[in-house]
């Protein structure tokens, strides 16, 4: 498996993914694929090594400005076929490392009963922080927002 970014023409097979995982959560466009990288955001797709064929994606939002980045894990998704083999895991490593290089906090909300993206990020260091009543609409569905200190921060704390 490689990580490449995200080209437009992946864009379709993005929201095929997206329409299978968010079935009851308004899954994203391509409209807002586009917007995302209009708007500078750090996306990722896994393929396998044999094919250009994507099966996992995942996208940073940064804002901010030289010493004072945050960032945002806008989405994160494997093709449920290719669930369970450390592409997730993968995926978001890499975009923490590009949070790290730009010493940002990183930021997520994550349905409350969403127990495998929550185990997955609690391992790379997130906690919760907030809970935001209906959230995910139209399934009305609660989300955590979840919080991973700069690194700088993370190291203070580990001593
Ligand atoms: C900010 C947001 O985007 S929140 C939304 C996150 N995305 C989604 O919920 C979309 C649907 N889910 C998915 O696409 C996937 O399940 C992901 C992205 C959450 C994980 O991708 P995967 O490639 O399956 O993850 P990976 O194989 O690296 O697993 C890492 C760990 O996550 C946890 N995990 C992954 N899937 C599960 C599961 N079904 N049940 C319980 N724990 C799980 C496990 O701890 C796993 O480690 P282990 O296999 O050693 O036990």
């Amino acid at each position: 498996m490689r990580l490449e970014p995200l080209r437009r023409k992946d864009i379709p097979r993005c929201v095929e993914i997206e329409k299978i995982l968010f079935p009851g959560d308004s899954p994203w466009s391509a409209y807002a694929f586009h917007a995302e990288l209009d708007g500078g955001g750090y996306y990722l797709v896994a393929r396998p090594d044999e094919s250009d064929e994507v099966i996992g994606y995942a996208g940073l939002a940064v804002v901010g400005r030289r010493g004072d980045y945050e960032a945002s894990i806008h989405t994160i998704g494997v093709d449920p076929g290719h669930q369970r083999k450390g592409i997730g895991t993968t995926l978001l490593k890499a975009l923490l490392d590009r949070a790290d290089e730009l010493a940002a906090p990183v930021f997520l909300e994550v349905r409350t009963d969403n127990d495998a993206a929550i185990t997955l990020y609690e391992r790379h260091g997130f906690e919760r922080v907030g809970l935001r009543k209906r959230y995910y609409q139209p399934s009305g569905a609660d989300a955590y927002t979840m919080a991973r200190p700069r690194a700088q921060v993370r190291d203070e704390v580990a001593g």
